[in-house]
């Protein structure tokens, strides 16, 4: 029996023949879904997600693990009309983002028709030579089986009408679960060989401080409608052990600037006799001793920094 036990044992060279890494990114319309889809296929909540549009700024990586392959997301915000110089920013990243990666997807919500707005960005991509494209019909659960069709072809007639050559047409619903396994697949077949680029379990690679901004941005977004979601950013100043703690009660202070471009909409975050921004902290604090394995006292301040979305000085200042 125990000369079988050569025979079982694999050889790590061997093994890493046919493992698969590499990046691959989600393109789209705001609201397509992009963030959800990243969310279900990694398995945790690391993007930031919101019924609003234009909520990713950052390009947020999660890290997909399989026993023979790393799938790298990397979120973009959605390409749009550019209005203002953030816009233009925003666009030259999600451009610059498709360039690096091995493989782009672009998300079709189901419960849209394919629009002019679509169209524009499939003939962006057909641009991309030599790169796999893979079209995503998402929220599928939205939709009747007939809807579903006619959208499955709306989208090869997109691809077809631009000289695009889809990889695939993927049907998913990020709610449901239905399909985001065989996508995850499908986007893993066509990553290069290779060793894993992150240590195995990661989730994501995106320091603290980002995380932690993502989930103080999300808090305040809550429940507020209007312009409020372009003109929010969010810094953290610092995250440090707060000394002299008695043993084994450690506690962490995160400071952290909220901007706004108003007056006004800085009542809005602080909220009656403050009240909104304490709920603010209360709910983006339990998440930010997740993130950070601690707990945490969360120095909140609201600041106005006037139109900072069409200066140059102060988008580079906020980290744009
Ligand atoms: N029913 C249903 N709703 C979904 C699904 N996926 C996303 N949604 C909802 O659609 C809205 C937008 O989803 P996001 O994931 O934030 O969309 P996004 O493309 O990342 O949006 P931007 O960040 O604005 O570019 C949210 O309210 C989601 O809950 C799905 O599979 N089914």
């Amino acid at each position: 029996m125990g000369d079988d036990i050569t025979d079982t044992e694999t050889d790590p060279t061997e093994e890493a023949v046919g493992f698969r890494s590499g990046f691959a990114c989600f393109v789209g319309r705001p609201n397509a879904g992009k963030s959800t889809l990243t969310n279900a296929l990694v398995g945790d909540k690391i993007a930031i997600t919101s019924s609003k549009p234009q909520t990713t700024r950052h390009a947020i990586r999660g890290l997909v693990h399989t026993p023979d392959a790393q799938l790298v997301l990397v979120d973009t915000p959605g390409l749009h009309r550019p209005r203002n110089t953030l816009g233009e920013r925003l666009n030259d990243l999600v451009r610059a983002t498709w360039t690096d990666v091995d493989t782009v997807a672009m998300c079709f919500p189901s419960d849209q028709k394919v629009g002019p707005g679509d169209k524009y960005l499939v003939k962006e991509l057909a641009g991309l030579r030599r790169k796999p494209v893979l079209a995503v019909a998402t929220k599928t659960d939205l939709v009747s089986p007939d809807r579903l069709a006619q959208h499955l072809m709306a989208i090869h007639a997109a691809g077809e009408e631009a000289g695009l050559r889809w990889q695939d047409i993927v049907p998913v619903s990020a709610v449901d679960g239905s399909q985001v396994e065989l996508l995850r697949d499908l986007l893993i077949a066509t990553l290069p060989q290779g060793s894993p680029l992150y240590p195995d379990g990661q989730l994501t690679d995106e320091p603290a401080e980002t995380l932690v901004a993502e989930v103080i941005r999300e808090a305040a977004l809550e429940g507020v409608r209007d312009e409020l979601p372009h003109s929010l950013a969010v810094v953290v100043d610092e995250i440090v052990p707060r000394e002299d703690r008695p043993e084994g009660k450690p506690l962490t202070d995160v400071r952290v600037n909220v901007y706004v471009e108003r007056d006004s909409q800085k009542g809005i975050i602080i909220g009656k006799q403050g009240v909104r921004l304490r709920e603010i902290g209360a709910t983006s604090r339990r998440q930010i001793e997740k993130i950070l394995g601690v707990p945490v006292y969360l120095d909140l301040h609201v600041k106005v920094a006037k139109d900072w979305q069409r200066d140059p000085k102060q988008l580079r200042k906020l980290g744009f």
